[in-house]
């Protein structure tokens, strides 16, 4: 705690200013105060408010010191509040902080980068800066050269990386051996642009730029249609394929409370931003009249860089950031262990009488899915939301059986690894993270952003590619805010058929979603007859409709006063990105090549007429427009399903999470040249086939079968997984 002399605070200067020039060093200023060069040695606009002299008289370390205990007890008597009140989640099975990389005493690291923003906040107030949308990279700049004390930092100054430079560590820390948390588990989406605030630093965008109030989320999702049409040229597993990759990359928890647990205390009178988002409801609303709001919680915050230092407000990602089956493995070391039985590599599987295939293990507690049992439980994975719906269950069962049946064979290719459950497990991983990804990038991709773009932001001309440490391997928030919420593809029915593929019927996605009841339906094949179906389901097309389930009804749910209480992934989406700070559609445009639009007809390099007037209707000028709801209007990239500026942001993130991710498969080095060969030999047809107990699989699984184009093929035949390049006497890598 704070209240002890010793363990104060005390304020340190940047490593930077070691770097700062002349006056100094001359010591004709406060040392204190962060001066407007940047790293490249250019100065930095700054306005008056930031001035070294006024600063300089202003702030002190002493200043901050008290500045920062004063918020931090102010933030832990709220949260305590908040943990009284909060009756919701249990969080056993939603987080675990214990990743204890990012806890500091008793705080946690989220709730330090909140008061961090806090304090920021009171500097630029005490300072006297006009705070508006446009003056974020000023402020940040001079704030990110303020640090918290040490002894508050979530980060050690220098990681033991030993155990991570052969095996990747669970969390993705020591991927980057130079920065090592980057990209791990619990620290800050980056971002592609400054944010967009209107406060400069932490309240969401609500003003047009002709100053009157931004339509509302609600509003602007009422204008989007509830009448999808079928693309047929992909099917409801590439759909729900995505969702798995996006489980993997992308995890936005709620703010938590004093306990750690996420605070389920939101309501239409929660006015603070930082802990709430609501989304205001027209009392004529056609699906919610009588319901005055949506309330949901802020996402919880991290700092932006690995020294703590003050800044705009930034947003955690509590998964690994790279392409890793965190979501099968867990990211942090505590659900990572609980998924493993400890003998052999194995992970815990639930047995099921009728089916050599087994399900993920069954959890005790928590409240993935609403109606589990003693007998019938739950699931659990390493991503909280795999009970999101049951052909998401059921990939996640795929990778769980693909493992146990890996690390079988494993042990026979490598006697010497007999009984080594460390090796076992991790070289299964190994193998199968790498699967995952050549089916991501070769396979999903492609699909969604067309061959072009993804050869064009994720290509390399060789088998193999190379590791650019310089480029960090993180998710972006502009994806996982906005480009990569594919809402617009989401099916409400499932297809169920048998092993043979015959026809069994079709169930509403309010029958999967946080269900667990079919998966233990023996006689309709469990989850296997889900993930049949979506072999042959088409996929909505990338457009402006979303099934209704999702967009008027999500989460239906009634009171205790007997009122239906009902959500919309639209309306959030649009208010989630806003509370993240994400600046308009346009400002993508101008970062993706393309020029900024001054009136609304200006977007018809991207869009229909129709769509840009559509868009004119909505929003009072261009700059407006939310970056969710202008690439949903744009037109499709040849041979993709989203369009252009949407590509560029997704193709953007992949490229990524490729060249800066050190354990890429592809990257020289990872794998012999045998062993890369047997990875890219092993379809994702057979993939398919090896872990459901399915027959036939087309050629693609991703795309709908088709006797000509993608024509299925018999399981019986397809070759399992070459594992001759692991024996011991083809000298492998590790
Ligand atoms: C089966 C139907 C689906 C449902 C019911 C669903 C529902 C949701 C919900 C309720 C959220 C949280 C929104 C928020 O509070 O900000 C969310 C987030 C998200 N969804 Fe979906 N989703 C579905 C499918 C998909 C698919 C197919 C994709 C992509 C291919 C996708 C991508 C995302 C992403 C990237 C996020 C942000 C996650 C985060 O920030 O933690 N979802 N979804
Ligand atoms: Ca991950």
């Amino acid at each position: 705690q704070f209240n002890q002399a010793q363990q104060m605070p005390s304020f340190q200067q940047s490593s930077s200013f070691s770097r700062m020039p002349n006056s100094m060093e001359n010591g004709q200023s406060n040392q204190f105060i962060p001066q407007n060069i940047n790293n490249n040695g250019f100065r930095i606009p700054y306005p008056q408010c930031l001035s070294t002299d006024i600063a300089g008289s202003l702030l002190t370390p002493s200043t901050l010191q008290s500045l920062f205990e004063t918020k931090l007890q102010q933030e832990e008597r709220k949260l305590a509040n908040e943990r009284v009140r909060n009756t919701g989640l249990n969080n056993n099975d939603i987080m675990d902080f214990d990743a204890a990389q990012l806890r500091v005493g008793t705080h946690n690291g989220a709730l330090v980068a909140r008061v961090a923003t806090k304090v920021s906040q009171e500097l630029v107030a005490i300072l006297g800066c006009e705070t508006n949308a446009t003056i974020t990279q000023y402020l940040d700049h001079f704030l990110k050269r303020i640090h918290l004390p040490g002894n508050t930092c979530v980060f050690a100054a220098n990681p033991d990386c030993s155990n991570f430079i052969n095996h990747r560590s669970i969390t993705g820390v020591c991927n980057n051996l130079q920065r090592p948390y980057e990209g791990s588990a619990q620290t800050a989406y980056s971002r592609l642009l400054p944010a967009a605030y209107d406060d400069g630093l932490s309240k969401p965008r609500s003003q047009s730029v002709l100053g009157e109030p931004l339509p509302s989320c609600r509003q602007i999702s009422l204008s989007m249609g509830s009448k999808p049409v079928f693309d047929t040229s992909y099917n409801n597993f590439f759909v729900a394929y995505g969702q798995f990759i996006m489980h993997d990359i992308i995890l936005s928890l709620p703010v938590t409370d004093s306990g750690s647990t996420p605070i389920s205390s939101c309501s239409c009178e929660s006015q603070d931003s930082d802990m709430c988002t609501v989304v205001d409801v027209a009392p004529n609303d056609p699906f919610m009249a009588g319901q005055q709001c949506m309330a949901t919680p802020a996402t919880a915050q991290a700092f932006s860089d690995q020294v703590c230092s003050l800044g705009v407000k930034e947003q955690m990602n509590a998964n690994s950031h790279y392409i890793d089956l965190s979501v099968t493995y867990g990211s942090t070391r505590l659900t990572a262990h609980g998924l493993r039985t400890g003998t052999n590599g194995f992970l815990k599987t639930a047995k099921r009488p009728w089916s050599k295939f087994d399900l993920p293990p069954g959890q005790r507690e928590g409240k993935s899915c609403v109606d589990g049992t003693d007998s019938e439980r739950c699931f659990a994975g390493g991503d909280s939301r795999l009970m999101e719906n049951l052909i998401l269950t059921g990939i996640q069962a795929q990778w769980v059986r693909a493992h146990n049946i890996f690390t079988v064979e494993l042990a026979k290719a490598r006697p010497d690894w007999k009984n080594d459950d460390f090796l076992l497990y991790e070289e299964a991983k190994r193998i199968l993270v790498a699967v995952h990804q050549r089916i991501t990038y070769d396979d999903w991709l492609p699909i969604l952003i067309g061959k072009e773009a993804a050869n064009r932001f994720t290509g390399d001309n060789g088998v193999t590619s190379r590791y650019d440490p310089s480029m960090p391997g993180v998710v972006f928030n502009e994806a996982a805010a906005a480009a990569l919420r594919l809402h617009t593809l989401v099916r409400d029915l499932f297809t169920r058929c048998t092993p043979k593929g015959e026809l069994i019927d079709q169930v509403w996605l309010r029958d999967v979603n946080a269900k667990c009841k079919l998966a233990y339906d023996a006689k309709n094949n469990g989850v296997d007859s889900l993930l049949c179906g979506s072999l042959f389901d088409y996929g909505f097309a990338g457009d402006t409709n979303y099934v209704q389930d999702i967009h008027h009804r999500l989460f239906e749910s009634v009171n205790r006063q007997g009122e239906i209480r009902r959500n919309d992934i639209v309306a959030i989406n649009i208010c989630r990105a806003r509370e993240h700070g994400i600046p308009g559609y346009n400002a993508f445009r101008e970062l993706c090549g393309l020029p900024r639009a001054s009136q609304f007809q200006d977007f018809t390099d991207t869009m229909s007429f129709e769509n840009a007037a559509k868009l004119k209707m909505i929003y009072k000028h261009p700059e407006d427009v939310d970056l969710f709801i202008g690439i949903n209007h744009e037109n499709h990239v040849p041979g993709g399903l989203v369009g252009p500026v949407s590509a560029c942001i997704i193709g953007t993130q992949f490229r990524h999470l490729k060249y800066g991710d050190r354990h890429f498969y592809k990257h020289e080095g990872q794998f012999t040249p045998a062993q890369l060969d047997a990875i890219n030999r092993y379809s994702n047809q057979c993939f398919f086939c090896h872990t459901t107990d399915i027959e036939k699989v087309q050629a693609n699984p991703f795309q709908p079968p088709n006797d000509q184009t993608n024509p299925l093929g018999l399981c019986s035949q397809c070759p399992i997984f070459d594992f001759k390049p692991w024996r011991v006497d083809s000298r492998t890598m590790s």
